[in-house]
């Protein structure tokens, strides 16, 4: 198995008395998309959180174990470099209203000081749009701010935005949920494609969504990793009791 992420006895606390997140261990493999589904406040986007080091900002939350990316302990790591391999797309679209199309493409090069020449912009931001199906609606109007997309186009240009910086995974929190069915339908469609070059894990609340999508599924109760696998063998035959009562709908 080619594993891109390995988590290990991964736990987070908010506060000294409870874990968000207990002890989950899981291998990702390359190139597939894992569904992260759970009742509300099992611990889903605190989980995704810790996989980019985004409690750091935080010193009151405490992270403990390890997540291996690609083998290398991301704690260990620099972690603009890790943010900029394990890549987020959050659930409302956050394009930089006041930057152009082609800046928010670029963004990330920007945050993290990296010089690019103008062919290097150029080609990052047109192959980048391009793979997300968003280059033939704006490529006349590069120059101008991204208020005009709508919101499925400016989720789009969110996953651009993180594509360009050529992640290795890319994190995805309820990426549909401010969007209309159409917009989820071609955000679905993309992440279906998406998985050919990356690997993706993606939070979601629509269990049908999960298993329109994922290739695993990761079911999470009360902070605990509950049950993983195969998302067909899971929702057919779920392993745990927890995970088939919540596929039954009998707890949201
Ligand atoms: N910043 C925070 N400070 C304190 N507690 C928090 C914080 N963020 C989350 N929690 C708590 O941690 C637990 C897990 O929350 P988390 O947001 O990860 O769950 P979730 O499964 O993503 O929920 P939802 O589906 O509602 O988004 C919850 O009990 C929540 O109240």
């Amino acid at each position: 198995m080619d594993n891109v992420l390995e988590i290990r006895d991964l736990s987070v606390s908010y506060t000294k008395l409870n874990k968000a997140v207990k002890d989950v261990n899981v291998d990702l493999q390359k190139n597939t998309v894992t569904a992260i589904m759970g009742p509300s406040g099992c611990g889903k986007s605190t989980l995704l959180r810790a996989i980019n080091r985004m409690h750091e900002l935080y010193p009151e939350i405490l992270t403990e174990g390890e997540v291996r990316l690609n083998g290398q302990n991301i704690f260990e790591m620099n972690a603009m470099n890790v943010r900029r391999k394990i890549g987020m797309v959050f659930q409302r679209p956050n394009p930089f209203l006041n930057m152009s199309i082609f800046d928010n493409v670029l963004a990330g090069y920007k945050l993290n000081n990296i010089h690019l020449s103008k062919s290097e912009k150029e080609e990052i931001v047109e192959k980048s749009l391009q793979r997300v199906a968003l280059w033939d609606e704006v490529k006349d109007r590069m120059r101008r701010r991204g208020t005009f997309l709508s919101g499925g186009q400016q989720q789009r240009l969110c996953i651009a935005r993180t594509v360009a910086l050529k992640p290795e995974v890319i994190l995805m929190d309820e990426p549909t949920s401010a969007l209309d069915p159409v917009s989820t339908n071609k955000i679905e469609d993309l992440i279906f494609e998406l998985r050919e070059q990356f690997s993706i894990v993606i939070v979601t609340h629509n269990m049908s969504q999960a298993a329109r999508v994922s290739d695993y599924s990761m079911f999470m109760y009360l902070g605990e990793l509950v049950e993983f696998g195969d998302t067909k063998q899971m929702f057919t035959t779920p392993k745990d009791p927890r995970t088939e009562q919540y596929l039954t709908g009998k707890f949201s």
